[in-house]
């Protein structure tokens, strides 16, 4: 209610029912308002049934879904307002879908560290992706500023809506891409009177998962190491081995790993306790195989757990009169002893055995002192740590006739020799790197179970084309009861792996199967002035499909620079002009954490600037110096490139990257460059950008 106070409404349609005589106006907000009488709506939910016309229809015939089916009539009047402190600021009357006036409006605002909603102005295409409820799996493929990330916070708010009887905010589960990003959009649901909904990354579930085993390389670091690496071997090998271990190739590889291993080769990890062995791994693997072989892999491994916890008790009960633990009872202290005392008592109350006799009295404190140190054993063994994952994952780079074999037949990557020694090598520092985390953490899923999670109804994965396929089945696996949406676009698949995905987010579409997959693409670039829209989409093969958003600006500016101290000036002057013309919220984007850093050193004394990392917790107002990286789904008044030059932006590998930075322009773009332009700029019209040699 509170929200509506400020602004009650922002769209009125005058509709007329099929056989009715009387039109009733329809205002339309963000939230419903009713009556004193609580009947009649003075003010409808922009999420409820008839509020769609105002999104897709024009006025003319028009039709909305209801429960009951279709309700069919005519809409009169299409009119949008602009309400600010309860006064009307603006109103027109619009023929098309939703009117541009309003749109050129709203998107020639500053550009703000956190995200904003859109549900006055909607588009239609926008519209099918929020309102979409029928498939399982929801692929939305957007050029750069189509309003993906829009569409998938409205969605969230609608589904709240729709189902709120069912659906809760914490069933719902947003995958961003870095924990800067969660903070960008976690305005937008409690602008529209909802609660927010769960967000995390990845990156944030595998160090959940492996981090307490392993030096985890994030993808950040991995990025950084690419993009800071020469030509040469280093970086051939890398790029292979990313590109293998990201595939769906080695997905079946670890798949039918773990059918061999149901008849052989199964690893596992001796148990000692004090230097001394109490189950030796090979007695381990005869025992595995001993279980009928119909069981499966897991149950067996399940079975092994309840065989091990016998044995330990076992052991346990010879250990009660070894010397050490006489040595132990010595050793209690006399508040250690009283406390024993009461908790034996408590234990033994209704038993004939008393704490008086001074035998009893041995065993009883050898008992408790054994269970005691063998606690962590215990821990270790129902935690199933005695599944030698890390050895089984090293065997097949260890043993290149078990992975040809697995990979039935066919070749192994060209590299394949100096990609499996240096995952032995990062193995035994105990690192995995980002590439091997997900195959790694689903062999293990695999041996000792899956650990679903069947609270999450609908799972969020915004770009998607940052994932592997290999990545994405896991999380299909993962959320088993879920629904899912994913947003991506492939001109920004800046990560190595991303390849992988074969060119097309279609490719997406074998996740569930096509039948339960739908597929919406957006065209229109909402973001940035025509022009930049213009110069940006030249970059990129098929960019002529991307679709400008009519909003005049000035033509992005390449700026060549011929030393460091003079590209300096030149920024210091460029930043200090833009605020003075008002653009507060602005970036220098660099191509790396490194570049940044140098950067932000540089020029702090002069300019107030904010350094942006990956440990940033939330993006700030004002100007920031960030790594490209980082940039991903924000956006900003002005974008500075801090050196858009061939040297620095030359393999073809990093067009996506180009293009992405240069598309986090809302108003200005002004790309310099310390000697010869990008090739990714060249290439481009001449008409298209206007070209400054100082
Ligand atoms: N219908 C709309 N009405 C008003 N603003 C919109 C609309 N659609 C998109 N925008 C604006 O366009 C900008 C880009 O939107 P958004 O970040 O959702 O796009 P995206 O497709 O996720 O972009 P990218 O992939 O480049 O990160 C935002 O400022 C958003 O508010």
């Amino acid at each position: 209610m509170k929200l509506l106070v400020k602004s009650p409404y922002f769209g009125r349609i005058d509709f007329r029912e099929q056989g009715r005589e009387h039109t009733e106006p329809i205002y339309l907000g963000i939230a419903s308002f009713l009556d004193d009488d609580q009947e009649t709506f003075l003010v409808y939910d922009w999420r409820a049934p008839v509020s769609s016309l105002y999104y897709d229809g024009a006025p003319g015939p028009a039709a909305y879904q209801t429960p009951e089916g279709e309700m069919f009539g005519t809409m009169e009047l299409k009119r949008q307002f602009v309400i600010k402190e309860g006064k009307i600021d603006v109103m027109f009357d619009t023929g098309v879908t939703i009117g541009d006036e309003l749109l050129q409006q709203v998107l020639s605002h500053s550009a703000d560290n956190q995200m904003k909603s859109i549900v006055a102005t909607i588009q239609r295409e926008q519209n099918a992706v929020i309102r979409n409820d029928k498939s399982r799996m929801l692929v939305v493929q957007g050029a750069a500023g189509s309003g993906k990330t829009s569409a998938a916070l409205q969605r969230v708010a609608y589904l709240l809506y729709k189902y709120r009887a069912t659906l809760k905010a914490d069933q719902v589960l947003l995958f961003s891409p870095n924990p800067l990003f969660n903070s960008y959009v976690s305005s937008v649901l409690p602008e529209l009177g909802e609660e927010n909904m769960m967000q995390t990354t990845f990156q944030a579930y595998l160090a959940h998962q492996l981090g307490k085993e392993f030096e985890l390389e994030d993808v950040f670091a991995q990025m950084e190491s690419i993009l800071n690496a020469e030509e040469g071997p280093w970086l051939n090998v890398k790029k292979a081995s990313i590109f293998f271990k990201s595939s769906p190739a080695f997905l079946q590889i670890i798949s039918k790993y773990t059918s061999l291993l149901e008849k052989k080769d199964m690893m596992f990890r001796e148990i000692r306790f004090q230097g001394r062995l109490i189950i030796s791994a090979e007695t381990m693997k005869k025992k595995f195989y001993e279980y009928d072989p119909g069981i499966k892999l897991v149950n067996r491994i399940d079975l092994m757990k309840q065989w091990m916890l016998k044995e330990l008790m076992t052991f346990a009960h010879a250990e009660r009169s070894a010397a050490w633990v006489d040595d132990q009872i010595e050793l209690l202290s006399q508040e250690e002893y009283q406390r024993a005392y009461t908790k034996i008592r408590r234990k033994q109350m209704g038993t004939k055995d008393s704490f008086d006799d001074h035998e009893l009295e041995r065993n009883l404190l050898a008992k408790m002192i054994v269970n005691e140190w063998l606690k962590p054993v215990r821990k270790w063994i129902k935690r199933l740590r005695y599944v030698d994952v890390k050895g089984l994952y090293r065997e097949l780079f260890r043993n290149k006739e078990l992975m040809l074999t697995l990979n039935s037949g066919g070749d192994l990557p060209e590299m394949w020799d100096q990609i499996a020694e240096q995952t032995l090598l990062e193995l035994k520092d105990k690192k995995l790197s980002y590439e091997d985390s997900t195959p790694y953490l689903y062999l293990q899923e695999l041996l000792k179970g899956f650990q679903t999670n069947t609270l999450i109804r609908h799972v969020f994965i915004d770009e998607v084309q940052d994932y592997s396929p290999f990545q994405l089945e896991y999380l299909k696996r993962l959320f088993p009861r879920a629904r899912m949406t994913a947003l991506g676009d492939l001109n920004q698949g800046i990560y190595a792996h991303t390849d992988v995905l074969g060119g097309s987010l279609e490719s997406l579409k074998e996740l569930y199967g096509a039948g339960e997959t739908e597929v919406i693409s957006l065209t229109k670039s909402y973001r940035s002035t025509y022009e930049i829209v213009d110069f940006t989409r030249s970059m990129m093969p098929g960019g002529e499909n991307i679709v400008a958003f009519d909003r005049q600006g000035d033509l992005p500016q390449v700026i060549m620079e011929s030393n460091l101290e003079q590209l300096h000036g030149d920024i210091i002057k460029d930043i200090q002009q833009l605020h003075e013309q008002g653009y507060e919220h602005t970036a220098i984007i660099c191509k790396t954490d490194e570049e940044s850093k140098r950067v932000y050193e540089a020029l702090k004394e002069t300019l107030p600037l904010k350094l942006i990392t990956k440990t940033t917790p939330s993006y700030i107002r004002g100007t920031l110096v960030i790594p490209s990286y980082l940039a991903k789904g924000v956006e900003f008044d002005a974008v500075l490139i801090y050196n858009g030059s061939e040297s620095s932006y030359s393999r073809e590998s990093e067009r996506k990257l180009f293009y992405t930075v240069c598309t986090r322009a809302m108003h200005l773009l002004h790309i310099y460059s310390l000697g010869q332009p990008s090739r990714f700029i060249t290439d481009i019209h001449s008409d298209k950008y206007t070209k400054i040699s100082k």
